[in-house]
């Protein structure tokens, strides 16, 4: 009798019609595991880490941007429903950029000396597609589009594209405008709110849709939190790679918010 793993292996047919695919070619993993590219030389032995740990956020924010992206033009199409799923999930994945930072943690900060020296003047100031989900998000400050040194041209033309086309906040301004509430101005957007939080069972989509934005943007600032904390435990007051004050600098972003608004109203209901 044949093994069960043999059988396995030998008698399932699903999918294989006359594909050459693998696991690997699918993946691109030759590619993708041949970017891990240290600047020290001999490597230190945590760059390697440094390095997965950058690429492996960079991968998730290029989801996040994909899922809001969706969100932003659901909600402008006047869609409630399927945008929140898409924040929900954005949310999940969130949680895990914030989590992982244990995974940094584990660098002490005499190993994370052995090459930041070779690092400036990088920093995560040059992640263009943070600065593309602050901006999707809502925090459109085109400072940034201007300080932003050694920036690739399709990035800067990317970052300008999320300057000039509507952001999540929009799109959820014209879901509600959809729903026949003004939004024209701060006065009647504060009415629309107080209408929908207090009549769930009628706005029940359109509540949701908000608590999803500021579930999002909360998410945000716990990773800004946390992103000062995994700093200044490298670093501490110690100025940035990128020419920042460093942790003060970060500790000042903390406050930021996408959708004040919404924290707002928690104040006046
Ligand atoms: C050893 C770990 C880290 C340290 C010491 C650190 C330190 C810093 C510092 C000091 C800045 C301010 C810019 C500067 O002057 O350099 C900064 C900005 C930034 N870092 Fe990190 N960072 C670390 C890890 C990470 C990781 C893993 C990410 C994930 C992508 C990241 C993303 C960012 C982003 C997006 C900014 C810009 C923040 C803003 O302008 O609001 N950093 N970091
Ligand atoms: N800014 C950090 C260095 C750093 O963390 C970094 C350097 C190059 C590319 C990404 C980085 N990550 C976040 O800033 C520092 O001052 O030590």
């Amino acid at each position: 009798m044949r093994r069960v793993t043999e059988e396995i292996l030998h008698d399932a047919h699903f999918g294989e019609q006359g594909g050459r695919l693998t696991y690997g070619a699918y993946l691109h993993l030759p590619e993708l595991l041949d970017q891990q590219v240290p600047e020290s030389s001999p490597p230190a032995h945590d760059e390697l880490l440094f390095i997965t740990i950058h690429q492996v956020y960079e991968l998730w924010f290029k989801l996040l941007l994909s899922e809001l992206t969706d969100a932003r033009d659901r909600m402008l199409a006047g869609e409630a429903y399927l945008p929140r799923v898409r924040l929900e999930r954005c949310l999940v994945v969130e949680r895990v950029l914030v989590n992982q930072v244990d995974v940094i943690d584990t660098m002490t900060p005499q190993d994370f000396l052995a090459f930041r020296n070779k690092l400036a003047p990088a920093s995560g100031f040059q992640s263009a597609q943070f600065r593309e989900i602050e901006f999707l998000s809502g925090a459109k400050d085109p400072g940034y589009l201007r300080r932003f040194k050694g920036l690739a041209d399709d990035d800067r033309a990317r970052l300008q594209a999320r300057l000039d086309e509507p952001s999540l906040w929009d799109g959820f301004l014209a879901a509600l405008a959809k729903a026949d509430f003004d939004v024209s101005t701060s006065d009647a957007r504060f009415a629309a709110y107080a209408a929908i939080a207090n009549d769930r069972e009628r706005y029940g989509q359109l509540w949701d849709l908000a608590e999803a934005l500021v579930a999002h943007d909360q998410a945000f600032s716990l990773w800004r939190a946390r992103h000062v904390l995994m700093a200044e435990r490298q670093i501490g007051t110690k100025p940035g790679t990128g020419g920042s004050a460093g942790g003060a600098y970060l500790r000042s972003r903390i406050e930021m918010r996408f959708y004040p608004e919404l924290w707002e109203l928690r104040s006046r209901l």
